[in-house]
């Protein structure tokens, strides 16, 4: 299948703009929550020249995380070192990068979820006691000996919080969940990656783009580029809102940022099914997506966005999705919604 030009994960074409990632959390735009808190336990770790508490972020591919840890060490003054849960394959790869830390260094493990049991329980003392349990020798000789560490902060990032288990999750000191931007925070991160860019955008232009990037930055900065190529072609290279308009059109994004995969799951729903419920298998099988692509990518946009329902028996196509796709609600189904059981 030819890549979504609307999937939140990262593809070759966002490595380009790397000089888009903001450095300091005050070009981080959006995420007030999240960024004051940080700011106040940055000030404090800085204040008391400490390591900074472990910090765990998670929420949807796209949203900021690999950036957020970035500047979390910019912010503390220190190096970051970056792994991943699935790159570190013996408890052995993570002692060695712990113990080669500076004081205070930030180590970022990113999809964190997918690290092994033994490699976790490594963890576990380095996270609350700074040190680190390693058995020497193999059978009735092994014996354990255990070397301190430099006191560090440990920043994890997941899609998926629900698959961390209990003992790893209560290490962390703080837990945050980036939550899909809003139109106004995209706009802003929009217009901040067009002038980087040295591209020449209108407010309404940036504004249209932004309603159509799925609550998320890397998408924006994604159509941003594509919208781009089409200003310069058509017109003198402006990127105006009628410009984005028909750019976008023609790309299958819409007005409210869904593609293809979103409306045919939708239409599948309202037309196959009579709006629903229907199971998450049932409905991959009838539309040829895999049910982890629906269930990880596809749904939780067209829940936050409220053109899906989830309930017990299944998905729901809601009253804004027949609006929105311009299909007549039936008259059962209205009255479902206006008084649910
Ligand atoms: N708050 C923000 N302000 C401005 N730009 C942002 C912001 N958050 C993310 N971006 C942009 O979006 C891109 C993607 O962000 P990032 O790589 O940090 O996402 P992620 O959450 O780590 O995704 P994944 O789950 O796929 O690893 C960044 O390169 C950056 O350009
Ligand atoms: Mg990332």
């Amino acid at each position: 299948m030819e890549e979504r030009l609307v999937a939140p994960q990262e593809q070759p074409v966002d490595r380009e703009g790397e000089g888009l990632r903001p450095q300091r959390l005050n070009d981080y735009i959006g995420q007030r929550k999240v960024k004051e808190n940080l700011s106040v336990f940055i000030q404090a770790a800085s204040t008391r020249g400490e390591a900074l508490d472990h910090v765990l972020l998670y929420g949807p591919p796209g949203l900021g995380k690999t950036t957020l840890a970035n500047i979390i060490a910019a912010e503390m003054g220190v190096s970051v070192r970056t792994t991943s849960g699935p790159a570190i394959e013996r408890p052995g790869d993570l002692a060695a990068i712990l113990t080669a830390l500076e004081p205070r260094d930030v180590l970022f493990i990113d999809e964190i979820h997918r690290l092994s049991s033994a490699t976790e329980e490594i963890l576990y003392s380095a996270m609350e006691d700074a040190c680190l349990d390693i058995v020497i020798g193999k059978g009735p000789s092994a014996r354990s000996i255990r070397l301190s560490l430099p006191p560090f902060t440990l920043v994890g990032a997941t899609t998926r919080a629900g698959q961390l288990t209990s003992p790893l999750r209560d290490r962390f000191g703080v837990i945050s969940r980036l939550e899909f931007y809003e139109v106004e925070d995209l706009k802003e991160i929009i217009l901040r990656a067009a002038s980087i860019l040295h591209l020449r955008i209108t407010a309404d232009g940036a504004e249209e783009i932004a309603r159509r990037s799925r609550g998320t930055p890397r998408v924006g900065n994604r159509l941003l580029k594509r919208v781009r190529d089409f200003a310069l072609v058509w017109e003198d290279g402006t990127v105006t809102q009628s410009i984005a308009k028909e750019a976008l059109n023609r790309l299958d994004v819409d007005p409210e940022g869904l593609d293809q995969i979103d409306q045919k799951a939708l239409k599948t729903i309202i037309k196959t099914f009579a709006g629903g419920p229907v199971g998450l298998d049932t409905l991959s099988a009838t539309i040829g997506e895999e049910s982890v692509t629906l269930e990880d990518v596809v749904e939780p946009f067209l829940l936050q966005m409220g053109f899906l329902q989830r309930t017990p028996r299944g998905r729901v196509a809601t009253a804004r999705a027949y609006q929105h796709l311009g299909y007549p609600m039936p008259q059962s189904r209205a009255e479902t919604e206006l008084f649910p059981e």
